[in-house]
């Protein structure tokens, strides 16, 4: 059996990376299809899917599984979005996932669809990653597999979310009131 798991991963923390062992014990071959692959350096989504690519293929090489990494860019169509899933993914018999849109789209297309219990979520949270990164104090090292540690090292990440965190540059800047 082949499973699909989607996400953004901004970035691949052990929370996803807990899930995916789990769905190794009922699955023999797991896609995982990079959402919003389209996007890149701004603050809720820093790194680009070739890099995305890199964290998660380096990380789940630790376990006995078949893996497929798919980047998937978004749609403005909700109503066509598991096709355009299915047109770019190997087939997969049973989608993973905890967001409520995605899990709905693939309910109402058919797709089974399986939930997990969150892992460590007061800490194992992109958004709370992303700001760990941002104020730079190392503590998000503990919580991203060493593997995605490294690439983000690799391509400066830290710096860049920095960066495109300042205000004028980035998707989460408050715009200024008009005088
Ligand atoms: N700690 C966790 N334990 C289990 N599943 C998780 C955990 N964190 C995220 N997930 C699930 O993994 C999938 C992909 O999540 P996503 O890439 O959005 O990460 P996130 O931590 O929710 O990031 P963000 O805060 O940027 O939205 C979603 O279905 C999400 O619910
Ligand atoms: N219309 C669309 O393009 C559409 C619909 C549902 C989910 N998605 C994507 O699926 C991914 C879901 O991942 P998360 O659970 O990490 O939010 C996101 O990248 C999201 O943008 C896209």
């Amino acid at each position: 059996m082949r499973g699909f798991y989607i996400g953004r991963f901004q970035p691949y923390h052990n929370g996803h990376h807990h899930m995916v062992k789990e769905i190794a014990t009922e699955v023999d071959e797991l896609v995982l299809g990079i959402g919003s692959a389209g996007d890149s350096h701004s603050t809720r989504n820093p790194f680009t899917a070739g890099e995305r690519v890199m964290m998660i293929t380096k990380s789940v090489a630790e376990f006995d599984l078949t893996t497929y990494v798919v980047p998937i860019e978004d749609l403005d169509r909700n109503s066509v979005w598991v096709s355009h899933v299915q047109s770019m993914s190997p087939k997969f018999d049973v989608a993973y996932s905890n967001n409520p849109l995605v899990i709905r789209l693939f309910t109402e297309a058919g797709v089974e669809v399986r939930q997990s219990p969150m892992f460590r979520r007061e800490v194992l949270e992109g958004t709370e990653l992303r700001q760990r990164m941002i104020d730079d104090d190392g503590n998000w090292r503990h919580l991203v597999p060493d593997p995605a540690v490294d690439v983000i090292d690799e391509i400066d990440g830290i710096n860049r979310i920095q960066q495109v965190s300042d205000s004028d540059s980035n998707d989460e800047a408050v715009p200024e009131t008009p005088e």
